[in-house]
């Protein structure tokens, strides 16, 4: 069969192939040892697929393996068993040097910023693009792609000034500029709002939004905020005791939850939507 007569056939003859997730955790586990010699298991054999474009929450009381899991996918911890994809390689496979290659797709952030404190905001943003060579190395390319992820961010006007002259949410914008810089298809967020006030938490998860909505940055957020997620994501998943408990789209109530925070997400998203039904014809009003 020729491509032109593939492309003409009905729907029903050539059943479309499903999309390749952009992030795939099969059976992935991770141990900590103890002192003392016991052993933690963190991270129980657990798969995940995130799909590229979704905002994807893990939630979870503290403790319960979130961030181990995040960590997982861009193997800031390696898996003790499992294997890891992102972006149509297996990351788990890799040698060192093509993984340095490879995480240049996955940008993140922390809840502490982790900006480098004695450098510049342009200098924090430029440093990965000098760590890897990007925009041919160049000044000039450099100093382009930093003004405009700064732009991005709405720090445009604090590039000369340094980490310990900015507010908490200046601090994080900063780490999303510099996440962003190596153009990564998918962003990890390690409770990136926990240091920050209910205000500035809410123009970040703007941002975030933003970011997903226009640059199609697929992102995969750790909090133990219901509020975030009811924000910001499209799909949960709720870490119990270090294994997916269950996850579900946010929004859809046809299936109840099954887990006190997944109940209480669903809840609260029906209290919302229950608040502007009644908000509706004071508005049509005015
Ligand atoms: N490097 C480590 N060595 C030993 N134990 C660890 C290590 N990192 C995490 N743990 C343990 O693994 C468990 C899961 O930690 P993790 O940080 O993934 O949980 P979390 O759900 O993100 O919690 P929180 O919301 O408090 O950050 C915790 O009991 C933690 O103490």
């Amino acid at each position: 069969m020729s491509l032109l007569s593939l492309a003409s056939a009905t729907p029903s003859a050539v059943a479309a192939p499903a999309p390749e997730p952009l992030i795939r955790l099969e059976d992935v586990a991770k141990r900590f040892l103890l002192p003392g010699g016991a052993h933690f298991d963190a991270v129980k054999p657990t798969s995940l697929e995130v799909q590229r474009g979704d905002v994807f929450g893990l939630v979870g009381k503290s403790g319960a393996g979130k961030s181990t899991l995040l960590r997982l996918i861009n193997l800031l911890e390696r898996p003790d068993q499992g294997r890891v994809w992102v972006a149509g390689r297996e990351l788990t496979a890799l040698s060192k040097p093509a993984l340095r290659d490879a995480r240049q797709q996955i940008g993140m952030i922390f809840q502490q910023f982790n900006l480098l404190q004695n450098a510049s905001v342009f200098d924090n943003v430029a440093f990965p693009l000098r760590l890897h060579k990007l925009q041919g190395g160049k000044a000039a390319g450099i100093a382009r792609r930093v003004h405009e992820c700064l732009a991005l961010v709405d720090l445009a006007d604090k590039q000369h000034s340094f980490p310990a002259q900015l507010s908490g949410g200046q601090k994080q914008r900063v780490a999303i500029a510099r996440a962003l810089a190596s153009q990564p298809a998918v962003l990890l967020c390690d409770e990136p709002t926990s240091a920050l006030d209910a205000e500035t938490t809410e123009s970040l998860l703007a941002t975030l939004r933003d970011i997903n909505t226009q640059l199609g940055v697929t992102i995969v957020i750790v909090t133990h905020e219901l509020a975030v997620i009811d924000t910001l994501c499209r799909h949960v998943a709720v870490i119990e005791d270090g294994q997916i408990a269950e996850r579900f789209a946010v929004g859809d109530s046809r299936t109840p939850a099954v887990t006190r925070l997944g109940r209480e997400l669903q809840q609260l998203r029906a209290r919302e939507a229950a608040l502007a039904r009644l908000a509706w014809p004071e508005a049509a009003l005015a």
